[in-house]
């Protein structure tokens, strides 16, 4: 790269829209062309020297989303000057993770031969594309978030039916699934968050990549466009040739092991996927597991504005981890734990088997609490069994990986051994871990040195003494090299000049060199090479004859060493599927064990998990809330819902109390003990019995969805819409004001109506906090509605919050209150108290129940 390109050029051209004689580019030009025409969609990086360089309009892209400098390379003699950005090559995994997640698919043609070969024989260097890199199929270790998957989904769409396939190439997990209702394809690729999504089309854009935002026509409504998604052909999608390519990659006779023999539409997606990948990692194998099939009603649904707004993996405010449930609770120890438990909060259970399983081993793990101790201190010394193996198994791990991941798995026995006398079904999976693995992990260790170098060609990766002929070489080698550090000696002694040297320079190799003044004293056999002001410089035919003798035992060595070290890596790759299976058992463990630990430090309790409606929990706690707080400053409170037949047991709670007194905070502890709960985690309360929810659906304060232009109320109305269209009995709802986007009395109404039909028609359990007072009359009317406030103290100068929430509703509103604290002038509130006072001696709503259809 020249100067100018490193710097930067004043001059540089901003745009180029010359139409270009493409013979008259130079070679290199045309090869670059050449590989953008194989892959028009991608941002072509092309090695130059030091540097990936990318010319023309990806140029002009690149600049401007990594904010480089655009500058210009010869473009051949008649063409002149062309724009060209580059990077350097030791940095290339940093500006590719930038411009994969700003949803970029990147080539990276690499040089595949030496420069100077080329050099010596006067041609181009050898150039090809060695990596294609796209948002869903990353590997590498720098450019993926440790603790998160990178999923890569595919969809197939016929009508309301459509078929979902995803997997993570880092950790092998493949998965696919169908169903019918398009809305639940949404949800479920929210719960995803897949990092690329393939998409069969018939588009002419074929290969094409819409990056996140890019709001397209012909993207359905119900593919949400914060995605990236590559429009692939149609007839990668076919049954016949989806099928077949599973059934081929599987090794297997029929898909009915699989589970998914009769789901057309899930068995297209998942092929459509696996040719993406063939596609994409060329050489390098992806070994993904076996394809699961899962239903969507296996587990507790959670839109994506109730993950918002409980706060699961992210805080509303910011957007960060600080603050989130997930921060919360998070106590494992590895990548692997960190990664399930965020699926596991992603993907609570419905099975209350699946959910005992799990509380039984946290069960044991407090009673033992040297088990738990020992446990969590030895899963800290494992590395990423997931995605080592799946590096391994695509070929592109290096020695290191290979090292921790054998380090890794001797580690095994150990915890196989500490977890024997176990009795919960989770302990018990790590019980047996099979005896091949730990032996794998110490011929591994025996073979490879214990911190390896990164390049995989340069030697230094063996042990001596494992492989004989390797050990003759590095010992020919070694006199070979000690021959010549002998040489200064034997030489001074046999020519008497005491300052004679021994030396190496790029262009002629070793050389023995004598101070011009004694010149005279060089020998016979002393070849003169080169002379310098004060020196000469000589070669003997045993110096050049050891010299290639060495130069060839360390091509040799290297050669060698990598060969070994390739056998190694197959033989690692051959027990994937055998490592990633324990590793799933290793990452539960971390989990669980984070789990009790969690409900040991802030004193959980294990819920009864039940199959009716009920739903108590006897002083229960804000999770967040009572973190961030710190022990006992947080005021707990009981909840009862879910059996209609009396009050204090409702199936509905109004719930009122001024500003800041704790509602919301209160409607949020109930969704996240429940979600805990089906995650199989203790829960933030003194006692709770729990009925298995279906759906978790909250509605709280709205905010203005400027990107969609939807008002406030409107977003408010499409959310309550949503949930009054799809709750069960089954469902828990937690709604955080209704109506008051709008005109009071519109409002007002709306509440009502939408808390009457909550409670008679739905009866789902729903808390519904407000600041209509006048919801309280539902209490008299229905026999399954409570009112329940936060209360307050009124002292002289200012409100004092308790945070207790009790039965009965607030018999007024704190809200001028609030105006007079927050300091209105005392002529408003005046004139504020004189208003409400007209207003209420005018206003007795008496609703009473809803008329008859007419
Ligand atoms: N049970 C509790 N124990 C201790 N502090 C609490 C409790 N509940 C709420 N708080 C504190 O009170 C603050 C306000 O609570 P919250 O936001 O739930 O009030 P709110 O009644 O929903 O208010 P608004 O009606 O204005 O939305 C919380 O940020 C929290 O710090």
């Amino acid at each position: 790269m020249s100067e100018t390109a490193k710097t930067g050029s004043k001059n540089a051209p901003q745009r180029d829209y010359r139409p270009l004689d493409r013979d008259k580019l130079s070679p290199m030009m045309q090869h670059y062309i050449e590989v953008k025409e194989q892959y028009p969609n991608a941002l072509v990086l092309y090695r130059c020297g030091d540097f990936f360089e990318c010319f023309f309009q990806d140029a002009v892209t690149i600049s401007q989303e990594l904010e480089l400098v655009l500058t210009s390379k010869e473009g051949g003699k008649e063409i002149g000057r062309v724009c060209m950005t580059g990077v350097p090559h030791h940095a290339l995994d940093r500006y590719v993770a930038t411009l994969v997640e700003k949803g970029y698919a990147i080539a990276i043609c690499d040089q595949v031969e030496e420069a100077s070969q080329a050099a010596a024989e006067r041609r181009m260097v050898e150039r090809q594309v060695t990596r294609l890199l796209t948002p869903g199929t990353l590997t590498d270790d720098g450019m993926l978030a440790a603790r998160r998957n990178n999923f890569l989904a595919s969809v197939v769409v016929a009508k309301e039916h459509w078929g979902l396939a995803y997997a993570d190439i880092s950790t092998g997990e493949f998965y696919t699934t169908q169903s019918q209702d398009l809305e639940a394809l949404t949800l479920e690729l929210m719960r995803l968050q897949p990092s690329e999504i393939l998409l069969p089309t018939d588009a002419p854009d074929l290969g094409g990549l819409l990056r996140p935002g890019e709001a397209r026509q012909d993207l359905p409504n119900y593919l949400p466009d914060c995605f990236c998604y590559s429009l692939r052909p149609q007839q990668y999608f076919r049954a016949s040739e989806a099928q077949n390519r599973l059934i081929e990659t599987f090794n297997v006779k029929s898909l009915e092991g699989m589970g998914c023999a009769d789901l057309t539409l899930a068995i297209r997606a998942a092929g459509g996927l696996l040719e993406y990948l063939e596609d994409t990692q060329k050489a390098n194998q992806v070994p993904l597991q076996p394809l699961r099939t899962y239903t969507l009603t296996d587990y507790l649904i959670l839109d994506p504005q109730t993950r918002r707004n409980l706060e699961i993996l992210q805080t509303v405010r910011d957007g960060t981890l600080n603050g989130s449930l997930l921060w919360a609770i998070d106590q494992t120890v590895t990548a692997m734990g960190g990664r399930a438990l965020r699926r596991w909060l992603l993907q609570p259970l419905l099975d209350i088997k699946g959910i005992r399983a799990r509380q039984d081993t946290i069960q044991e793990l407090i009673n033992n609490a040297y088990l738990r101790n020992e446990l969590r201190q030895l899963l800290r010394q494992f590395y990423d069994l997931e995605r080592l193996s799946g590096r391994v198994g695509a070929g592109t791990a290096n020695a290191r990986d290979l090292v921790y991941l054998a380090d890794s798995l001797c580690r095994l026995s150990v915890l196989s051994e500490l977890v024997q006398k176990g009795k919960s079904l989770y302990l018990k999976a790590l019980q047996k871990v099979p005896p091949e693995l730990e032996q794998l992990g110490q011929h591994i260790l025996r073979h490879l040195v214990e911190s390896p170098p990164q390049h995989l060609k340069e030697g230094g990766l063996i042990r001596d003494g494992i492989h004989p002929l390797l050990d003759e070489r590095r010992q020919q080698l070694e006199l070979d090299q000690q021959w010549l550090a002998n040489l200064e000696v034997t030489e001074r002694e046999r020519t008497g000049v005491s300052n004679l040297k021994v030396g190496y320079n790029k262009t002629f190799g070793y050389y023995i060199s004598l101070p011009r003044a004694k010149a005279a004293q060089a020998p016979d056999n002393y070849t003169r090479k080169q002379t310098l002001t004060n020196e000469e410089r000589y070669i003997t035919s045993e110096l050049k004859e050891r010299e290639t003798r060495i130069l060839t035992a360390k091509d040799d060595l290297h050669q060698l060493e990598y060969e070994i070290f390739s056998e190694l890596r197959a033989e690692m790759a051959e027990k994937g599927q055998e490592i990633r299976q324990i590793a799933k058992a290793v990452a539960a463990i971390d989990v669980l064990a984070g789990l009790a630990e969690i409900a040991v430090e802030q004193n959980y309790c294990c819920p009864m998990m039940t199959e009716n409606r009920e739903i108590t929990i006897r002083d229960g706690r804000h999770p967040v809330v009572e973190k961030a707080l710190g022990l006992n400053f947080f005021v707990p409170n009981s909840t009862t819902l879910g059996s209609g037949t009396q009050n204090n047991h409702p199936d509905l709670i109004i719930l009122t109390g001024p500003n800041a007194s704790g509602k919301s905070c209160y409607l949020r502890q109930v969704g996240l003990i429940q979600l805990l709960a089906q995650i199989g985690s203790f829960v933030p309360a003194e006692s709770a019995t729990l009925a298995i929810c279906d759906r978790i659906f909250t509605r709280v304060g709205a905010v203005d969805d400027l990107a969609t232009g939807q008002s406030t109320f409107m977003v408010e109305m499409n959310e309550t819409a949503n949930i009054l269209n799809h709750a069960t009995p089954q469902s828990l709802i937690l709604l955080d004001e209704i109506g008051r986007g709008t005109a009071t009395f519109d409002g007002l109404s709306i509440a009502w109506a939408v808390a009457e039909y909550l409670a008679t028609e739905i009866q789902a359990r729903t808390i519904f906090a407000t600041h209509y007072h006048e919801l309280n009359e539902l209490e008299s009317l229905l026999n399954n509605v409570a009112n329940y406030q936060v209360t307050v103290k009124e002292l002289p100068d200012r409100i004092l919050f308790l945070h207790q929430v009790r039965p009965g509703g607030a018999d007024r509103s704190y809200g001028i209150e609030a105006g007079r604290l927050a300091g209105l002038p005392s002529v408003v509130i005046d004139r504020a108290r004189q208003v409400m006072g007209e207003i209420e001696k005018h206003s007795k709503i008496a609703i009473g129940q809803p008329s008859p259809k007419p």
